[in-house]
């Protein structure tokens, strides 16, 4: 059940260059049910500004009823984020949409799971839990440059874990779509821009590929038809699922990206 709780910083660390990682305590989190999921911050006090912001949970600890997630302070709403401190209360909404489904991969077999950027955290939770199912996680890991990567040492716990970045100066040199062309799979699940998106799911049309979407959201619920894209399957009626509440986890080729 989705609840709206005034939630407790326990820690907020800058981890990479505007990188936060942000853990807080809730009740909620009892009822998160799948890596993937996501919560929608109110980050001002009053009217201003008026949108909450959407962030995916990156991992979750149920015995202490904590959660953690990681965040680039952009604009705005992540800047005001990036400024509070332990023992702060956010007013937080969730947890909210449809994760990565676990159970598509069996024990034994491969998962791939590859991250952009910010679409990374939600794919540290994905890869605990399957490895505790006894799936085998390779993880390839994209950013712009050696100063936004983060967690590589938390994946490499879990897995082989490969780093590319745009300019070179860490890693391979280059995209993750360079990286993963060589790798055998059974399953893989991706979150990261949608030009990465777009990419993987042409590559891999014939293969079971999990992606993560991101889309300018209201009210983060399914009430709103702000976070709308077309299904691919329209014949003559258009129809659409709404990414806060049918995603933001989507089988590729089942939206239009
Ligand atoms: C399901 C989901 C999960 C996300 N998870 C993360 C995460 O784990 N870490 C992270 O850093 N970012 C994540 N994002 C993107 C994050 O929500 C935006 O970067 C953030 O809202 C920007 O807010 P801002 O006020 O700093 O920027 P501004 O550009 O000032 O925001 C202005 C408005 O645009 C919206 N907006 C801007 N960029 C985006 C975007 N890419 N997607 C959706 N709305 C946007 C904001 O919500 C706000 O309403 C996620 C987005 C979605 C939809
Ligand atoms: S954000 Fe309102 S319907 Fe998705």
């Amino acid at each position: 059940m989705i609840k709206k709780e005034l939630c407790k910083i326990i820690s907020q660390e800058e981890i990479a260059n505007d990188i936060f990682q942000l853990t807080v305590s809730a009740d909620f989190v009892n009822e998160i049910n799948a890596p993937g999921q996501f919560v929608h911050i109110k980050v001002g006090k009053g009217l201003d500004p008026l949108l909450r912001r959407p962030i995916s949970i990156s991992s979750v600890d149920k015995r202490n009823s904590q959660f953690t997630m990681i965040y680039r302070k952009e604009g705005k709403g992540t800047t005001l984020l990036a400024e509070k401190g332990p023992g702060m209360l956010l007013d937080i909404l969730g947890p909210l949409g449809n994760g990565f489904p676990v159970n598509e991969v069996k024990p034994e077999e491969t998962a791939l799971l590859v991250g952009g950027g910010i679409g990374v955290p939600p794919l540290y939770e994905l890869s605990k839990q399957l490895t505790s199912k006894g799936v085998k996680v390779i993880h390839v890991l994209g950013f712009q440059t050696e100063s936004a990567v983060f967690y590589e040492k938390e994946f490499l716990e879990y897995g082989n874990t490969y780093i590319a970045t745009v300019d070179g100066s860490y890693g391979k040199k280059g995209f993750v779509t360079d990286i993963i062309k060589e790798l055998e799979f059974d399953c893989l699940y991706t979150c990261g821009p949608t030009p990465m998106l777009k990419a993987i799911e042409k590559q891999y049309s014939h293969k079971k590929v999990f992606l993560s979407l991101e889309e300018r959201m209201g009210c983060g619920v399914g009430a709103c038809f702000a976070c709308v894209c077309k299904t691919s399957n329209e014949l003559e009626d258009v129809s659409y699922k709404k990414v806060c509440s049918d995603g933001p986890v989507f089988r590729a080729g089942e939206v239009l990206i």
